[in-house]
């Protein structure tokens, strides 16, 4: 990694950068020394954790939502992933969980926003089915009350994850207040290696950079490697910006961006589409345009990565040792781990394997995991959960087969929501098990009290589902290519 910081120089006629041409798009009134800037906002996606007390902000003022149009809500966080019973009835984990999703029921209905509520083909974790429907369009500005609202950066759209307050901030007049970021290049050049994933990219670039290595930045992603990703893949990388602190993640829209968005239910049609496509092939930084900060990273040093403590940023190659202590927080991490530093990652016992999560619940996810799964049996000691992001995912991979690869094997297929990500539906790790996830968080107690988490992409996960320890992915598929 190479990190040369350019002169913070701007002049009116500017190259500008594609952060710079979203923001100028979108004030409304522009920043001072004491005010931030009111921007506009497109997209408003709202879920059922983080509204509640938006929506009785509102009631209170005796507000209505002032774009309910612009605002689409859909249940992920607390829904079961059990099928409901035979009476059609949910088995909801608390009683909260419940009465939040009752909660958003009633809000959009009563405000008239549309809910893709159970029994919708749309519903799914937000940061899936925004994208899928088409409703995430390069150029826009989306905000959601999750901090992985970056995840829509992938398609050159300004997205940022806002608190509860904005929520109703949002609701109430369409517009949020935010300071103008600075900018960082994060260039990553050079092809991946077979068995190398997106995923692996984004834990090596947060592994370089450091959790905070993005703080007070909107990043765009650029380079070779970024160019060469799919649009699924494009979102795993995007989604994980906040967890290296960056406020939001952008890569540029191109015909990668623009095929896949013309699949989608919700994208403009016949001439509208023709004259977004016009506009949106405007959308990148202009050559000679300025970032803060660049950042260059060699996509071919990237192994399989994992994490093997307890943020996004304790990263190693997944045929490394684990580091030893540089000081009290890397040996916390460890000791939570039950890690010893220069032990192998290789050979950990493995107790419980996730994938899904808005960072890898796609239709690609769950096709690498069934070419890992296909004909294998998942090991004795592994409890695996497989959970498609949405209802859209799961039904294209069950038209595939890949329901049945995954049950075949001795894994648990799901219906769809955030599950074991964030444990808030029931779907726990068990205190002291270890567990390989797909997901972007591994925080202490994240899926479970006490639950060990190694964040991985689905190859690696089903690896070590297999194996019942931690494996290098690429041995396992080398072996079940030749
Ligand atoms: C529940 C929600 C507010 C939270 C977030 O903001 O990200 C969750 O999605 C997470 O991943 O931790
Ligand atoms: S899948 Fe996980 S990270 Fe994504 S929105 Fe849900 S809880 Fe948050």
């Amino acid at each position: 990694m190479t990190s040369d910081p350019t002169p913070d120089i701007a002049t009116p006629d500017a190259p500008r950068t594609l952060f710079e041409k979203l923001w100028d798009a979108h004030v409304v009134v522009p920043e001072t020394a004491d005010a931030p800037a009111v921007l506009y906002i497109d997209l408003h996606l709202i879920h059922e954790v983080t509204t509640p007390q938006a929506f009785a902000e509102l009631e209170a003022r005796g507000l209505p939502v002032r774009r309910p149009d612009r605002t689409k809500g859909t249940l992920d966080h607390s829904t079961p992933t059990s099928p409901p019973d035979a009476d059609g009835a949910l088995s909801y984990y608390t009683a909260d969980a419940e009465h939040q999703v009752r909660t958003l029921r009633a809000n959009c209905a009563r405000h008239g926003v549309e809910l893709f509520d159970f029994g919708s083909d749309h519903r799914g974790i937000v940061h899936v089915i925004g994208p899928e429907l088409g409703l995430t369009l390069p150029g826009s500005t989306i905000v959601c009350g999750d901090s992985h609202t970056a995840t829509h950066g992938a398609f050159g759209a300004l997205a940022f994850g806002i608190g509860t307050s904005e929520v109703g901030h949002v609701l109430a007049t369409q517009c949020l207040l935010q300071r103008k970021a600075k900018t960082l290049a994060i260039e990553v050049d050079g092809a991946l290696g077979p068995g190398v994933t997106a995923k692996d990219l984004i834990l090596h670039v947060i592994g370089a950079i450091g959790v905070d290595g993005g703080t007070g930045h909107v990043i765009e992603y650029r380079g070779s490697a970024i160019r060469a990703l799919s649009m699924e893949e494009r979102m795993t990388v995007c989604n994980m910006s906040i967890e290296a602190g960056a406020r939001a993640g952008l890569i540029a829209p191109d015909d990668v961006t623009f095929a896949w968005l013309a699949n989608t239910p919700r994208a403009p049609k016949g001439d509208a589409w023709d004259a977004a496509l016009a506009q949106w092939r405007t959308l990148r930084s202009d050559d000679g345009a300025r970032f803060d900060r660049v950042v260059r990273i060699d996509a071919r040093e990237i192994r399989p990565t994992v994490t093997w403590g307890t943020h996004p940023g304790q990263v190693a190659a997944i045929d490394a040792r684990i580091p030893v202590a540089d000081g009290a927080d890397a040996q916390r991490a460890l000791d939570y781990m039950r890690f010893d530093g220069g032990q192998s990652l290789l050979g950990q016992p493995v107790d419980v394997v996730f994938v899904g999560s808005c960072t890898n619940g796609r239709l690609s996810d769950m096709r690498q995991v069934a070419e890992v799964l296909l004909d294998q049996t998942v090991h004795p000691r592994v409890r695996m959960l497989v959970v498609p992001g949405s209802v859209q995912v799961k039904r294209d991979a069950e038209a595939e087969g890949i329901d049945r690869i995954v049950r075949a094997a001795g894994a648990e297929w799901r219906e769809p929501g955030c599950s074991m990500c964030i444990a808030m539906n029931g779907d726990l790790v068990g205190s002291g098990q270890l567990a390989v996830s797909t997901s972007n968080r591994n925080f202490e107690g994240r899926q479970g009290r006490e639950a060990r988490t190694v964040l991985a992409s689905p190859y690696t996960a089903a690896a070590c589902a297999i194996a019942g320890h931690l494996v290098d992915p690429r041995d396992f598929l080398q072996e079940h290519a030749a």
